[in-house]
């Protein structure tokens, strides 16, 4: 049996750079054999505990570039992108507990599930501009996606269980040494954290790290256009 490694993503509906490692990310997943984890996280907990003063939007110059920077990475992944209105603001003023809690929930059923909520929560927040932070805009989602027994999930998503793994989930990667996201752990196939990744253009040093092949942003692959 070789000695896998196993890659660990944590991201937040609330981060676009998550957004951009997530379709990097699993698309690759066709062409790796090294098995990869989501880990729904929470972005704000991380922020705090990290104490992390440096979040681009703070800092104006740093704002300005980042707008000018996430329309690039979009068109490099290929994923349908523009800002939506009074988007600083929103984000830095804006809770993703809500739809958080709602991925976990839909990760306990299916990880499959998890990934296509995720990705149409992005989805309708970057390219139609529409809010995804409350539990009745996450329920149009999944009305939209057809998700079988939606009501079940949204009231699962305030269970104790739900709560704790999103906790444990952002303990795990704070405990690691996060401040941001998307972030990686690279562990080994007992579970032992070989390696730390910040930011969703650190996939090619990822994929060296694993031996596996980078192929770019596989603008094939994707799913929403
Ligand atoms: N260069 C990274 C930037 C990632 C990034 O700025 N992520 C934001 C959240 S969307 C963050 O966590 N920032 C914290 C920091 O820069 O300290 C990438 O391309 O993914």
């Amino acid at each position: 049996m070789p000695n896998r490694k196993v890659v660990k993503f944590f991201f937040d509906v609330i981060s676009p750079y998550s957004y951009f490692g997530f379709e990097g990310i699993t698309r690759h997943r066709s062409v790796w054999k090294t098995p990869i984890q989501m880990k729904p996280f929470y972005f704000a907990g991380v922020v705090k505990h990290s104490e992390n003063p440096g979040l681009p939007l703070r800092v104006p110059i740093k704002e300005k570039y980042m707008h000018k920077d996430l329309l690039f990475s979009a068109q490099y992944w290929g994923i349908p992108f523009r800002l939506p209105k009074d988007y600083t603001n929103m984000m830095l003023n804006t809770s993703s507990i809500v739809p958080q809690r709602i991925l976990v929930a839909s990760q306990l059923r299916d990880n499959a599930l998890m990934e296509d909520v995720a990705r149409a929560l992005w989805h309708r927040f970057y390219a139609y501009g529409k809010p995804i932070f409350t539990k009745s805009q996450v329920a149009e989602v999944l009305r939209d996606l057809h998700v079988k027994n939606s009501e079940e999930l949204l009231m699962m998503s305030d269970s104790a269980e739900v709560k704790n793994i999103l906790r444990e989930n952002t303990d795990e990667a704070i405990g690691n040494g996060c401040f941001g996201a998307p972030w990686m752990h690279i562990t080994d196939n007992h579970g032992k954290v070989l390696q730390t990744v910040f930011g969703s253009d650190r996939l090619p040093q990822v994929a060296d790290f694993l031996a596996e092949p980078f192929k770019g942003p596989m603008r094939e692959k994707k799913q929403n256009a």
